[in-house]
């Protein structure tokens, strides 16, 4: 493939992705990093691999075990604000959002390619404490399209249509302990 090629797939992008920097101020940040440093953090089970990432879930959490939804605690209230500037920045109706996830990456944790659950329909993401690159791949032919994005503290990403449904999504090791806040809303009320 020619250079060109390459640079032309990388800024087509996936269809579906909206991304913005400054989505909150830096004393927000640092109150949810404080808050979301404060719960009882799990790490991430997924059958039998434990990965390395540290997990709270709101509202509802996927059980890899039981292979379905299970209720989890209510979105707390310190949450209920940021969920709905969420909402209202993606077009959604308030109270779309009804699971949130917060994660904690360690030095040299990140999170291997994925497409989250079906259950869920939206995806937002809401990044804190430092940045990673957030990196997307699709199946072209024999071959690889892949884009990634800077995803700075403080900036939010959506994950709508084929960014959601098609393209799968990374995190490479982080290299400063970054927090994120996963918002989500249901397939099916
Ligand atoms: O940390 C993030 O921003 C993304 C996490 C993620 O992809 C997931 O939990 O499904
Ligand atoms: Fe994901």
């Amino acid at each position: 493939m020619t250079q060109l090629g390459l640079f032309t797939e990388q800024e087509a992008g996936p269809a579906g992705l909206r991304h913005t920097d400054h989505f909150i101020e830096p004393a927000t940040e640092q109150a949810l990093i404080g808050r979301i440093a404060a719960l009882p953090l799990q790490r991430f089970q997924f059958g039998a691999f434990e990965g390395n990432r540290r997990v709270a879930s709101f509202g509802y959490r996927y059980d890899y075990a039981l292979q379905r939804l299970t209720e989890a605690d209510p979105i707390p209230d310190w949450l209920s604000p940021i969920a709905h500037r969420v909402e209202a920045w993606a077009g959604l109706p308030e109270g779309s959002v009804r699971q949130v996830l917060c994660t904690e990456y360690e030095v040299g944790v990140g999170i291997g390619w994925h497409r989250d659950k079906p259950h869920f329909d939206k995806v937002l993401g809401l990044s804190l404490g430092a940045p990673c690159k957030f990196r997307f791949r699709r199946r072209s032919g024999d071959k690889w399209q892949r884009h990634t994005i800077e995803a700075q503290p403080r900036s939010l990403y959506l994950m709508d249509g084929e960014a959601r449904s098609q393209w799968e999504h990374s995190i490479p090791p982080v290299e400063a302990r970054r927090y994120s806040v996963t918002f989500r809303t249901m397939k099916r009320a």
